[in-house]
Parts: structure tokens; C-alpha cells; sequence
């Protein structure tokens, strides 16, 4: 839970990719007593000290903000990591205001689930029927309440005129009693009617930690297929509602952990699990030095490790040819081709969309001449037919539903469906297929995805093994456990299998999978 007590946090949207942002509570504690000083100088007027009668004079810009990304995320599909942050800067809305705008629209977004499933009890007709625009104001009006502790009589007060601004006054008055009603209890006791009220212990899960149902059991499956204890469902889905640390990657022989210079005046600590990881304690990534010049960039460390991995997985002979086949925005790129260049070896990145082939060329504007062989448009799956064993270490980062990368992307639980997968799931081994006809016998491929479900991961290759007879799986924990730094391969809890999965419970990660392959003949 946040904690505003009717106050603003600093707050960013700096994740991987750019799509997600917010707050730790160390931050906010330590924004907090900022606050706390400035007002007892009289340098703050917080919303909560102005008088009615000024409150009521306009709409909090804050909240305008938060409700108008809302509405653009449910009628044109848009992600909210692109939509707010301009909307906060044509709108001037800056520090803290933009930090309780960013922190109000994520988390609305991300506990959606669970505020419906509270406003279900407190609204005397079915959710649907409601008008959807309405709907977002008691659902902002619930993540002040109950997940931000924002005074009760701020939320109300505000958010009734915030509908009233944004939907009509009619709709304000019922605001009013249904928030009024939400904050007669407490988030646990919200909790805890929830579950009682819930036919079994996953649909309970679902709601209280606000996850559609498929996906909660989805993951469950993911666990138990993993060799994970399923008990540990309420866990995974906590952990998809917390916004993770922003996490930086030293490209190799691009810039060095040690350059002081390079990193310019950030608190950095080392990452848990791969050695080129640093974790960002709070600020804005965007103004580090190594970053603006593309020696350093944004990744999760599970994206980290598994590039590492298909980097040292041992080939036989050759190793001058890498291929990353679906290489758009080009995170992973950029750190195999940083790899490459140490090794002599160049990398070709493809990708099918062009505007996101445009994107991997700008993420590897900082590699030395001669690394890149090429950024080209084009299907991953026709490179197998077109250049047949033409590489000799081969990375498929294959699109998929994204359910592993959930605590990033605040919309995108709601957006996928189950029928999400038939098409993913065929392309995931398309892609895959064509990847072992690039690699030349004795070169390795690595199949990865940022979703754990099993249809993604172990289905998909084990259906594609089935058809040949040219591949041999190879110990991928093995490689994994060699590459994580110094002295913590014994650390990193892996299953018995030879795929990787990874946990953001449990690494602290992405839920990435990978599984490295080698072609025989
Ligand atoms: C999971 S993302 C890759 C992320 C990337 N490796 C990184 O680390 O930045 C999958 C990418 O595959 C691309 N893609 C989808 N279908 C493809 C196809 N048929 N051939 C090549 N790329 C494809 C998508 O446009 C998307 O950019």
C-alpha cells in the first residue's frame, strides 16, 4: 500500500521499456518527511489544508490526469506508460503532482480487479451496466481510499468533483455514497470479505491481489509445472502488484560498473544475480551519463541473465555469427552485440514491425562499428528457409502474453485473453522451428519468453523437439547457475529441470523462461 496520507510522492515511469513506474516505500517515507518540512516552513500547501470552498473551485489537476489516461486506455486500447507521462508535461503538472498522478493511475490500473470486486458490494446494480467513465472515478476514489490512505474526506471530497467535472451531477451524488461506503472498512477487512465471500481459495487469490481468474490459474499451473510449491500463488500475485525497482545494464566493454563518471551522482548497488545488473535506488535513470549515451540502459535482470546465458553456453567451433531473430525495441540486443564485440563475433538483429526495428537501431547506436552486422525488417520465420545454419548462437525472445512482465505493464492483465495464446503460441514455434534451421549444427539457440505459462514455454518446445530428430536439449540451469555472479550459483534457486523459469517472488525478476538448445547435425 502507498502511503500519501493525503499527500504527493516523487514518482517516474522508468522501467524497461519505459512502461511502468512508481514508488518503494523507502522513497516514499523519505518524500514524506520532505513534505513534512516544507510545509512546516510554509513552502507547502497540500490539498488537504485548503479550505472547502477553494477545494471546490476547480478539479484537481492530479486526479484530472489520472481519470483521463484511464478513459484512454479503456476506449483506444493506448498503454498508460505512453499516455501519461506527456499528458503530464503538456499539462505542466510536475513533482509531486505528478508523482500522486502516476502512483493514482498505476495502481487504480493494476488493483482494478480488486477495487470492482469491493465496488461490487457497495453499488446497488451490476459493475457493467455502468457508465465506464463513472466506473473509473470510483475506482480512482477506491485506490485513495484503500490503497494510497489518502484522507477519507480528501478522496471523497475530490472525487466527487471530479465527476462531477468529468461525468455529470447525478453520477457525483452516487460517488459520494459509494465511497462513503468503501471507506467503512479498512483494506483488510475489504480483504478478508472478499475472500470469505469467494467459492474457493484461487478465486479469492484473484480478487484480493486483482487478477482475472484465467491468469491466476494459469500461473498456478506455471508453478506446479516449474516444481514449485503452488502455495506460493499468493505470493507471485502480490508480487505483480508491486512496481519493481528500476534495474540498469552495463553493456560490456561499453562502460565499465566502476566509472564513476559514467554513472554520474545516482546511488547504485550491485544486482542480486547477473554481474552486468546494477539496481537503481530511486532516481530518474534518464540523466545518467551512461545512459544517455546508450553504454548503459534499462533491463530487468532476468532479461540480463538469460542473454548472459545464451552468450557462455559453450559452441563447438566457429562463434562469429549471433542472430537476435525478434529483436525489437533491442534490449536484449545490445547486450548480446556488447558480448559479440568482446568475442569477435558481429550481430544481425531482426525484427518484423519496422518502427521497432527503428528502435533497435537506436539502442545499438552505441556499439562499435563493425558489431552490428545488420538491423533488419523482416518474419523471424522465414530465416531458417532463407539462411539455413547461417549462425552460430541464435536468440528467439519470442512475443508472447507478457504474463510474466505484469508488474510493469498496469493495463495489460486486463487487455489479455485466454484466446490470446492460440495465435502467440503458433507463432512461438514457428519462430522457434526457423531458429534451429539458422543455427548451424554444434551453434546453440536460446527460446525465451517473458510469460511463464506453460503452453508458451515447455509446450512449445517440447512440440517443436517432437519434429526433429537435429536438437538436443542442454542443461540450462547449469549455465545459468555459471553465469550468475561470483560465488551465487549455489544461490539461485532453479528447479530440477533443464529450462529455467524465473520468479519475480522468488528472483526478484521478470518471469522469464529459458531453454537452451543445441543443434546436432
Ligand atoms: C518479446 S519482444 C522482444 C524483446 C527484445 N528481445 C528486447 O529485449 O528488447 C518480441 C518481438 O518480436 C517481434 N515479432 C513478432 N513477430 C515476429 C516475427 N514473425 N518475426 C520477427 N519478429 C517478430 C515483435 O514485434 C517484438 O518486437
Amino acid at each position: 500500500m502507498s502511503g500519501y496520507e493525503g499527500d504527493r510522492g516523487n514518482g517516474g515511469s522508468h522501467e524497461e521499456g519505459g512502461r511502468d513506474g512508481g514508488f518503494d516505500d523507502g522513497r516514499r517515507n523519505a518524500a514524506g518527511r520532505q513534505r513534512s518540512a516544507s510545509r512546516s516552513r510554509g513552502g507547502d500547501r497540500s490539498r488537504t489544508s485548503q479550505a472547502p470552498s477553494e477545494r471546490r473551485k476547480r478539479t484537481d489537476p492530479a486526479r484530472m490526469a489520472a481519470f483521463d489516461v484511464l478513459r484512454e486506455v479503456d476506449e483506444s486500447d493506448a498503454y498508460a506508460n505512453l499516455v501519461l507521462p506527456p499528458l503530464l508535461r503538456e499539462r505542466h503538472i510536475r513533482g509531486r503532482d505528478a508523482g500522486f498522478a502516476t502512483e493514482l493511475t498505476y495502481g487504480t490500473l493494476r488493483l482494478r480487479g480488486r477495487y470492482d470486486a469491493i465496488l461490487a458490494t457497495c453499488v446497488d446494480r451490476p459493475l457493467p451496466g455502468l457508465d465506464p467513465a463513472l466506473l473509473d472515478v470510483l475506482r480512482l476514489g477506491a485506490h485513495q481510499v484503500l490503497g494510497m490512505r489518502v484522507p477519507v474526506h480528501a478522496a471523497v471530497s475530490e472525487t466527487v468533483g471530479l465527476a462531477r467535472n468529468r461525468v455529470g451531477a447525478g453520477p457525483a451524488q452516487m460517488v459520494n455514497a459509494v465511497l462513503r461506503r468503501v471507506s467503512q472498512r479498512s483494506l483488510d477487512e475489504w480483504l478478508a470479505v472478499l475472500t470469505g465471500e469467494a467459492p474457493d481459495a484461487l478465486s479469492g487469490l484473484a480478487a484480493t491481489e486483482s487478477h482475472p481468474m484465467w491468469i491466476a490459474r494459469a500461473l498456478r499451473e506455471a508453478l506446479a509445472g516449474n516444481g514449485r510449491d503452488v502455495g506460493e500463488i499468493g505470493d507471485l500475485l502480490a508480487a505483480d502488484n508491486a512496481s519493481p525497482r528500476v534495474t540498469l545494464v552495463a553493456r560490456p566493454g561499453l562502460v565499465d560498473v566502476a566509472d564513476e563518471a559514467a554513472w554520474g551522482d545516482v546511488d547504485l548497488v550491485a544486482g542480486r544475480w547477473a554481474l552486468t545488473a546494477l539496481r537503481l535506488e530511486g532516481s530518474d535513470p534518464s540523466g545518467i551519463p551512461a545512459v544517455r549515451e546508450g553504454l548503459a540502459g534499462v533491463q530487468d535482470e532476468g532479461s540480463q541473465l538469460v542473454t548472459l546465458a545464451l552468450a557462455d553456453t559453450p559452441v563447438d567451433g566457429r562463434d562469429e555469427r549471433w542472430l537476435d531473430l525478434c529483436a525489437g525495441p533491442g534490449g536484449k540486443a545490445a547486450l548480446l552485440a556488447a558480448l559479440a564485440g568482446q568475442r569477435g563475433a558481429t550481430l544481425v538483429a531482426n525484427e518484423v514491425a519496422p518502427h521497432r526495428a527503428r528502435l533497435v537501431e537506436k539502442t545499438l547506436a552505441a556499439l562499435p562499428d563493425g558489431v552490428v552486422e545488420e538491423v533488419r525488417t523482416g518474419d523471424g520465420r522465414e530465416v531458417g528457409a532463407d539462411e539455413p545454419g547461417a549462425y552460430d548462437r541464435v536468440l528467439v525472445d519470442a512475443p508472447c502474453t507478457g504474463l510474466g512482465a505484469l508488474r510493469r505493464r498496469p493495463e495489460s492483465r486486463w487487455r489479455r485473453t485466454p484466446a490470446d495464446l492460440a495465435a502467440l503460441t503458433t507463432l512461438q514455434r514457428e519462430l522457434l522451428a526457423s531458429a534451429l534451421d539458422a543455427v548451424r549444427p554444434g551453434g546453440v539457440v536460446a527460446y525465451v519468453t517473458c510469460s511463464p505459462h506453460l503452453a508458451e514455454t515447455q509446450l512449445v518446445v517440447s512440440d517443436v523437439l517432437k519434429k526433429r530428430d537435429d536438437v538436443e536439449r542442454l542443461d540450462t540451469a547449469a549455465t545459468v547457475r555459471s553465469v550468475v555472479r561470483a560465488g551465487g550459483g549455489d544461490d539461485i534457486p532453479l528447479s530440477d529441470r533443464d529450462d529455467v523459469q524465473l520468479w519475480p517472488h522468488v528472483h526478484g525478476t521478470d518471469a522469464m523462461h529459458l531453454t537452451l538448445l543445441r543443434r546436432t547435425v
